[in-house]
């Protein structure tokens, strides 16, 4: 069973408080895997303390050279990526193929912000007078918070680590609980790459202390976060009330629309994959599917036939489609949207239970006959449910999608280039597809929501250096 400590200033230290929280395998509840140290404020603040006091010679280095560092942290991470998976898996419940999936996608990440260390971040700018040197440049912040969910335990933390680091901020990590482990994984790659001692800071503990003595400390020069809109709404208003500069990334109830002239096949597989993969716990997890009313019924047949034949289990057994949800919390909370959708007068087509097994598992569980006012059709989930909705046209599907607080991922299964251009132009998402499911992002082009999903920068590609630096703008009259 592994510790998870605190990492500041180059150190893997325990908390002075001595409390510690126990961390459960979601798939065998009675098995412990870790146990993770519970910080004190004092101990975060000390953690920007040392972040902030290595940030002068970490932007000092060239771009190259701190990209070189990531670069080995990648290589570090592929040398591990099994043993980091398979804590992946048994602390947070997906299945070790995806969690090993997550791991190299990490690396990949971090391969290639290493690549921006080479790359202009600034341009020249022909001057009024002809004369004068007038361009840009792009400068680090400083000491960073990075605030992360348990969904992805590597491949947030090093969306948001990679770029704040080659640009040429510091750090300070502070994953969810129920990741603490892996994040402790990912941070000893780093450290073994060679970074100096304060530039990547860990510290762990309760969410509410933890954020409040990030986002309280006057040296911090910025604060990341991806998590729900509950907490998101705190982390914006601390920020604002001080002038910090702050990252929101948080839910969402992403819509797939299906036309009469899709690939049924293709547009069920990838629904199911959309919905079902990691158990619906993911932000862009497509959550309702509008499908149009001439093809319902066919469609709806093969759906529920593919859900039937999912195999949910622990994430370590190879044949397991998906595993448990992350916690027992969680699992409760998807139970309680089930019922409240029964209750609204949903359909209930198939799944619905917790199944009589170890473990905190939900079925595969789709609705029928949902309207746009129900729950169902408004409400994030984050699990393995999927609600159905009809249309008649394409003008009141994308409507109908488009009737959310949310606006992070949307598709549409068409073949038409008509219907796939108009979907385009309409549709109030972030990150949209066409002929293929609304999870799955590209790391080297921007990602982010619209509406209530985001606060509207951008994340990844060589968009999260809008975020993570700041423009300044040169004129020189020799
Ligand atoms: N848009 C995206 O990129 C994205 C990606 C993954 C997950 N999410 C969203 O995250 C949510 C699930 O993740 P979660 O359960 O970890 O979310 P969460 O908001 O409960 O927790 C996220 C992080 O915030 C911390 N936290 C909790 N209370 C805090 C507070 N008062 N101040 C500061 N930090 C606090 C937690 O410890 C955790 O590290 C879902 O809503 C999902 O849609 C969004
Ligand atoms: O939750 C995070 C996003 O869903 C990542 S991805 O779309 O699965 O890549």
């Amino acid at each position: 069973m592994k510790r998870a400590l605190n990492y500041v200033a180059g150190e893997w230290r325990e908390s002075e408080s001595g409390e510690w929280a126990a961390a459960y395998n979601p798939a065998r509840p009675s098995e412990q895997v870790g146990e993770v140290t519970q910080s004190t404020r004092e101990e975060v603040s000390r953690a920007v303390d040392a972040a902030e006091a290595a940030f002068a010679a970490w932007r000092g280095l060239p771009g190259m050279k701190r990209g070189k560092f990531l670069a080995a942290a990648a290589r570090i991470l592929e040398d591990r990526a099994d043993a980091v998976a398979e804590t992946m898996t048994r602390e947070m419940g997906k299945t070790f193929a995806e969690a090993r999936g997550e791991v190299l996608r990490g690396a990949a990440i971090l391969h290639y912000y290493a690549g921006e260390g080479e790359r202009s971040n600034g341009e020249h700018i022909p001057p009024a007078d002809g004369k004068s040197l007038l361009y840009t440049r792009r400068i680090p912040l400083g000491a960073v918070g990075l605030i992360t969910p348990w969904n992805f335990p590597v491949a947030i933390p090093v969306w948001k680590l990679a770029p704040a680091l080659v640009y040429g901020n510091t750090v300070v990590l502070k994953p969810a609980g129920n990741s603490s482990v892996t994040a402790c994984l990912l941070v000893e790659a780093l450290e073994e790459a060679g970074l100096p001692p304060g530039v990547v800071n860990l510290v762990h503990g309760s969410g509410r202390l933890t954020g409040d003595a990030l986002l309280e400390h006057p040296k911090l020069a910025a604060i990341s976060f991806t998590g729900s809109n509950a907490v998101g709404r705190k982390i914006a208003e601390k920020a604002s009330h001080r002038g910090l500069k702050y990252q929101l990334e948080m839910g969402g109830k992403n819509a797939v629309i299906v036309m009469e002239d899709a690939d049924l096949d293709q547009a069920a597989d990838m629904v199911v994959s959309g919905s079902m993969k990691s158990t619906g716990q993911k932000c862009t997890a497509t959550s309702k599917v509008i499908v149009m009313s001439a093809v319902a019924e066919v469609f709806i047949e093969r759906l529920t036939e593919r859900l039937r034949s999912i195999r949910m289990g622990d994430g370590m057994e190879p044949e397991t489609y998906y595993g448990p949800l992350s916690s027992r919390q969680a699992q409760q909370s998807v139970l309680s949207h089930i019922h409240q959708g029964q209750e609204e007068g949903a359909r209930l087509l198939t799944g619905g239970k917790a199944p009589d097994a170890e473990g905190y598992h939900v079925e595969p569980t789709l609705f029928a006959g949902v309207t746009p006012s129900m729950s169902l059709a408004r409400e994030e989930i984050f699990g393995p449910v999927l609600a159905v909705m009809e249309a008649d046209s394409l003008d009141e599907a994308i409507g109908m999608a488009n009737d959310t607080d949310f606006g992070l991922s949307a598709a549409i299964f068409t073949q038409s280039l008509s219907n796939a251009l108009t979907f385009v132009s309409r549709i109030e998402a972030g990150m949209i597809k066409v002929n293929a499911e609304t999870a799955g992002v590209e790391y080297q082009a921007p990602f982010g929501g619209l509406k209530q999903s985001s606060s509207h920068s951008r994340e990844q590609g060589r968009a999260a250096m809008e975020f993570f630096t700041h423009t300044q703008t040169i004129s020189l009259s020799l």
